[in-house]
């Protein structure tokens, strides 16, 4: 028997391969005299042009793939390494003290990172890890090493590492990855997501996997039970294949239902979309056959960067999305930072609640400036496809109606500049917090639609922190009172003739989702992986049972109750 670890189930299926351990080249800095100090710094200036080559190139493809916003942090490390300055310091030492490049380069590098480090500001200490990165590239090329991740001629990595960015995941070619382990994280990290969107095994918060692992390690990645298996027996490798087998074969016949409707056998119908983080998502939402888009985090196009993302960055982002979905609708969430997102170059100060804090829409009607940037690119957005704008963590009325007015604002503008736009983009509001579930009659009043974020909903419900695993067992999605809030949304909704979906992660939970559909739900987003085995469910079920089955979950007074029910109408 493999040993057994346990971290947070991220993203379901199973990987069996080898770890591939990522890590920044930690590599012990040889030091030595130079004669011909020339030859040294002629060969630093190489190392550093290769550098700023590889940097320039993934560059381009980061932002093919992901979007110009992902490529910033690579443009940023390109400049701090064109920089005179920096450059220099590490010549004048090579030459002053006649000492290899490698040394010089490790001084003026672990004295800028000590600077940044003292410094009393939050996003200047975040650039001490750019400074570390990118010595850690020059550091490479002086040394021969690869840099980052050297795949060779690997199919069957799994990688391995303390955390993960988009910027890290992209220089990978994800055909190769059979699965992600990493030390931190929770459900909701980046790459959670990530992995979750591109139907890729992961499991996250394992701790200290990325120390205890090494490179070439066997391991067994069950990303649905969060269990990862270190050096499995072959009867171990044997049964975790067999059940990769069944699930590779099951896929394939989902596959059949792409083109399909969400359509029960009784004719009611549901629409199936896809959450997405970047644009270049919504293309794998398509493959996986969303009806739209039901969930685009902006906040991603924020992060991983040095500055906020220009109005003509985010427009040329959305209209990707906008575009790969064709016509099919596609809900744009206005950021939502804060809580467990941060963003350095904000300087949001440090909170002792930050979930209860200054978060989300609270920052975007706070910096009105930056809200109506977005709001004036999505609306840009608009004019190319069926665009929906929705306002995250809304608990009033008050902050509806202040958001519509900035709204108002941006649309002027663009009026006034001529620019298009769909004048008739629908509304929505996240209900994510009690309050505003609690008094969804009156929020329908001021909206188009509403998006039930079961994620925070629940942790606000329980009062339990949706990371901390301490109190992860009143983390229950099924509890009486979550269900009853999703039916006050829904009934608030149809009352006023507006539409209620549904974009936390229950919305793509097999069995829960006919409960919800009972209940009326009519829209479900979700991962992209999510979406066939929901459609398949069902296009198997008749409306009239599923109405009965929630009325009869609404009747538990328990999660083990509900949940019994719901695993016993699916079998
Ligand atoms: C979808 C949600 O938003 P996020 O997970 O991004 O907070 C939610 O809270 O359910
Ligand atoms: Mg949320």
């Amino acid at each position: 028997m493999g040993q057994q670890k346990t971290g947070v189930a991220a993203s379901p299926g199973i990987a069996v391969g080898k770890a591939k351990v990522y890590s920044s080249h930690t590599v012990h800095t040889p030091q030595y005299q130079v004669d011909d100090t020339a030859a040294e710094i002629e060969r630093f200036t190489r190392a550093v042009s290769a550098s700023a080559d590889d940097l320039l190139s993934l560059e381009a493809k980061v932002s093919a793939e992901l979007g110009p916003d992902e490529a910033k942090l690579m443009e940023a490390h390109r400049l701090i390494l064109q920089d005179p300055e920096f450059t220099g310091s590490v010549t004048s030492h090579i030459e002053t003290d006649a000492i290899n490049a490698e040394a010089a380069l490790r001084v003026v590098s672990d004295s800028l990172i000590a600077l940044f480090e003292s410094m009393d500001n939050e996003y200047m200490r975040g650039r001490a890890a750019d400074i570390a990165d990118i010595t850690s590239r020059v550091m490479a090329q002086l040394l021969g090493l690869d840099y980052g991740f050297n795949a060779g001629n690997d199919t069957d990595m799994i990688l391995v590492a303390k955390d993960l960015h988009p910027s890290d995941t992209v220089q990978l070619d994800l055909s190769r990855v059979k699965g992600f382990v990493t030390d931190v994280g929770g459900r909701t990290s980046h790459t959670a997501i990530m992995a979750r969107t591109r139907g890729i095994p992961a499991i996250v918060g394992l701790g200290d996997v990325s120390e205890t692992v090494s490179d070439g390690t066997p391991l067994i990645v069950d990303g649905s039970n969060g269990l990862l298996i270190v050096n499995p027996s072959n009867e171990e490798v044997a049964r975790y294949l067999e059940q990769a087998q069944i699930d590779a074969a099951r896929a394939e016949q989902l596959h059949a239902l792409i083109h399909e409707s969400s359509v029960t056998l009784d004719g009611h119908q549901v629409e199936l979309a896809a959450n997405i983080g970047v644009p270049g998502d919504a293309v794998i939402g398509v493959a996986h056959g969303a009806e739209g888009v039901g969930l685009f985090r902006s906040e991603f196009l924020f992060m991983n960067r040095d500055s906020l993302p220009s109005e003509e960055e985010q427009f040329q982002a959305y209209q990707e999305a906008v575009q790969t979905l064709d016509g099919k609708p596609v809900i744009i969430r206005t950021m939502d930072i804060g809580g467990d997102k941060s963003l350095d170059y904000l300087q949001l100060p440090a909170e002792l609640n930050p979930f209860l804090g200054y978060r989300a829409i609270r920052i975007s009607l706070d910096r009105e400036d930056m809200f109506k940037t977005q709001l004036r690119a999505i609306l840009r957005a608009s004019h190319y496809g069926r665009v929906k704008v929705m306002y995250p963590m809304i608990a009033t009325r008050d902050e509806v109606v202040a958001a519509n007015e900035v709204l108002e604002a941006a649309k002027q503008e663009l009026r006034s500049e001529g620019i298009p736009f769909d004048e008739d983009m629908e509304v929505g509001i996240m209900v994510e917090i009690p309050a505003a579930a609690i008094a969804a009659d009156q929020l329908a009043e001021v909206v188009d639609f509403f998006s039930i974020g079961t994620n925070d909903l629940i942790q606000y419900t329980m009062a339990c922190d949706r990371m901390n695993e301490k109190v992860s067992y009143l983390y229950q999605p099924y509890h009486p009172s979550i269900l009853r809030l999703v039916k006050m949304v829904i009934d608030a909704a149809h009352q006023h003739g507006k539409w209620a979906g549904m974009c936390g992660e229950m919305a793509g939970d097999l069995n829960i989702v006919p409960v919800l559909v009972g209940l009326g739900i009519d829209e479900l987003s979700m991962s992209p992986p999510s979406i066939l085995p929901v459609r398949e469910q069902i296009r198997q079920s008749r409306f009239e049972d599923l109405q009965e089955l929630a009325a009869e979950a609404l009747r538990q007074s328990t999660s083990d109750a509900v949940k019994n029910l719901v695993v016993q109408a699916t079998d």
